[in-house]
């Protein structure tokens, strides 16, 4: 059994602090020394992607600091008792099990004589009979017509992964002759969420599925009603177009509203559970059942790489490890999520939920406080968009901010022009070269006005192209990257009693039980 010990208790932790500013980044990334270190910093990542942290501030001697703090804090033992169904999840004495809805790792996990993995295999295979049925027109309207779209009803961990999913294969999807339905998503409680996707849906060939694994969330509860309000409206029997996913005990799960429900268990977090039935119905609807698992795969070859003991060989470790080096030894307070690629538009917004609803703790597994830093504020855009928009900041802001690129060689569409001697492509991936020498050189000049400090430190993710495969691995590097920095805070990264105290206070405006400044904002949104 793995010890839980807070990241200041920690001989390698205390050793690490000593070096804070070791590497000049400027220095280390001028001339000759930064071609060395661009070949010699990067660690193969699974189908295909290379994760390259020359222009992070490590060299041999911090490596060697930030190995010994990961064997010391026992990152892969804790890792292999997670996957192997131990109580990680402290704050709800809950397994925490999505690496195993992936199916490759560990041992069978048995909770009250259900296999685990069975479970999860289970609903895989329900989703995916029930997507080739759809497809094949054997699963239809009430006139006997095909479904032309999905629509998924939830938030948080019931939108973001999924959309960012979605949203990431599209294209990749029509120009690969696998898109079968097309998906829209209604998270926001704001009508005109719900209204503008409804007014833009042919309803009758539609279907939609309410996704929450707690089954009580106050927003998805609304736009369900909200959607079931349109179809009757519409002449169109709710029960026939509305699917659940939902987790067996939740209030959903005993309800014969819907035209099937798929389901999920405690043991697989909101924000983790892409790779459950929560991201399995709506893209094997979307793409098919074979585009899900292929997704699903990739995920799993990077899992089988986060078990290796060897850091260098462990990419979502050493990612982990160094964020932890730059939180609480460089203590930089923000990293911003950049990938140059247009498909990854929302992977940022997913990674904000995951990170930082898993990280932004104060407290620690034990539930006493931590005398340390933890979760950083994630932030990003893709690029190039984003270098129009705040890179001043990241360039010549006061605060640094490290930086974690994402790009492709090659785009998922084909499509491209020449212009001044290249295409787009080659401009994408010119200006993710220069961005990362940019904001590690810097470049003098007598003007402070124009001048660049430099010594901004950056990693590229680096891939052929985005595919099922390449996004599953990218999900779970950033999933198991998480993961290790939660074992380093020694916080449990898998509950978020952070976000209970705002939906009280709702639930009391609603109520009209309010008093104070409560009652004051209350008066002044005219509720
Ligand atoms: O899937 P649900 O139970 O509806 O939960 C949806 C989301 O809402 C909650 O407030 C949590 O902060 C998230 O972790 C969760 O993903």
């Amino acid at each position: 059994m793995a010890t839980w010990n807070n990241l200041d208790t920690l001989a390698s932790y205390k050793k690490l602090a000593g070096l804070k500013n070791h590497v000049d980044i400027k220095e280390a990334m001028s001339g000759e020394n930064g071609a060395t270190r661009v070949a010699k910093y990067s660690a193969p990542m699974a189908e295909g992607l290379s994760f390259n942290y020359a222009a992070k501030q490590v060299d041999d001697t911090v490596l060697a600091a930030l190995a010994e703090l990961a064997e010391e804090s026992q990152l892969a033992d804790k890792f292999e008792e997670l996957y192997n169904g131990a109580v990680i999840n402290t704050g709800e004495k809950r397994l925490v099990l999505h690496h195993l809805a992936r199916r490759q790792l560990g041992t069978d996990v048995v909770v009250d004589g259900v296999n685990k993995r069975d479970f999860y295999v289970s609903q895989q295979q329900k989703a995916a009979d029930f997507a080739n049925k759809v497809h094949a027109g054997e699963i239809t309207n009430a006139a006997g017509e095909k479904f032309t779209t999905v629509v998924q009803i939830g938030i948080g961990g019931s939108d973001l992964g999924p959309r960012a999913l979605y949203i990431a294969l599209e294209n990749w999807a029509k120009e690969n002759g696998v898109a079968k339905m097309e998906a829209k998503f209604i998270s926001n409680v704001d009508p005109d969420d719900a209204a503008a996707v409804l007014k833009s849906t042919d309803l009758a060939h539609a279907l939609f599925i309410v996704v929450s694994k707690s089954g009580t969330t106050l927003e998805t509860l609304t736009n369900e009603a909200f959607v079931k309000d349109a179809l009757t409206k519409a002449g169109l029997n709710p029960a026939n177009h509305m699917l659940a996913v939902t987790s067996e005990t939740s209030p959903l799960a005993k309800s014969d509203d819907y035209l099937e429900a798929f389901f999920m268990d405690d043991f697989i977090g909101g924000r983790y559970s892409s790779s459950s039935a929560v991201g399995g119905v709506v893209l094997s609807l979307a793409f098919g059942p074979e585009i899900f698992a292929r997704i699903l795969n990739g995920a799993a070859e990077e899992d089988k790489l986060a078990a290796n003991k060897n850091i260098l060989e462990n990419p979502d470790m050493l990612d982990a490890l160094i964020g932890v080096y730059e939180r609480n030894v460089q203590e930089y307070p923000s990293t911003a999520v950049l990938p140059y690629s247009q498909a990854l538009s929302r992977f940022p917004a997913h990674l904000q939920q995951c990170d930082m609803e898993s990280n932004g703790k104060s407290v620690n597994r034990f539930g006493e406080p931590v005398n340390y830093v933890t979760g950083p504020t994630i932030f990003g855009e893709p690029g190039t968009n984003g270098q129009h928009s705040f890179y001043q900041l990241l360039h010549q802001g006061t605060d640094i901010v490290p930086l974690q690129f994402v790009g492709f060689k090659n785009s998922q569409i084909g499509m491209d022009v020449v212009i001044e001697d290249s295409t787009s492509q080659q401009k994408l991936c010119a200006n993710v070269a220069a961005q990362i020498v940019a904001f590690a050189c810097g470049k003098k000049d007598e003007n402070l006005n124009k001048n660049f400090e430099g010594g901004r430190p950056s990693s590229i993710i680096i891939g052929e192209q985005l595919t099922p495969e390449s996004l599953g691995a990218l999900l779970a590097h950033f999933e198991n990257k998480i993961m290790f920095q939660g074992f380093l805070w020694n916080v449990n990264s898998f509950d978020q009693e952070g976000v209970q105290l705002g939906k009280i206070l709702a639930k009391r405006v609603l109520a009209h039980d309010t008093d104070g400044a409560l009652k004051s904002y209350s008066d002044l949104l005219n509720i």
